[in-house]
């Protein structure tokens, strides 16, 4: 059994892909960033009279990235609790790994997914960080 996920409680995908799909018991989740649904802002990031980036929130992105993973995982009929693995990229690891660090513990606390961080280059859109994620859901 396949099925595909779209919703608009998460922000919407820059391409052509789904929010999630599942696949038998799993659920595969598109990589997800902290843009507001609906808006697409960026909680926190101040930019200056020509656009550019000038400072942003790693804490602010974190609770939002957070929530648009937890909100795919709802449209998909999975918990928060049902996440088995999580990849994730930040784009400064010596700046943001610390607070970052510090509230996957709150957020994951009993969850138990295995976890891979990356400090990468670049993402497709001004943000400092992204999850990639898997679910196993009860059938
Ligand atoms: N998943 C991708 C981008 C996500 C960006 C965002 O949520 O801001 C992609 O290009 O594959």
């Amino acid at each position: 059994m396949s099925h595909v996920v779209r919703t608009d409680q998460a922000p919407a995908p820059v391409g052509a892909y789904p929010h999630a799909r599942r696949v038998g018991d799993l659920l595969f989740l598109s990589g997800v960033g902290p843009r507001t649904p609906g808006s697409n802002a960026i909680p926190g990031n101040v930019y200056d009279d020509n656009g550019k980036l000038v400072s942003y929130d790693i804490e602010a992105q974190c609770r939002q990235v957070f929530a648009n993973v937890r909100a795919v995982l709802e449209a998909s009929g999975a918990r928060w609790e049902d996440l088995v693995d999580v990849t994730v990229f930040l784009t400064d690891m010596a700046r943001d790994f610390a607070a970052y660090n510090k509230l996957y513990a709150e957020y994951f606390a009993g969850v138990d997914a295995c976890r891979t961080t990356l400090g990468i280059t670049a993402l497709p859109t001004p943000i400092a960080i992204e999850l990639k994620c898997i679910a196993a859901l009860k059938s």
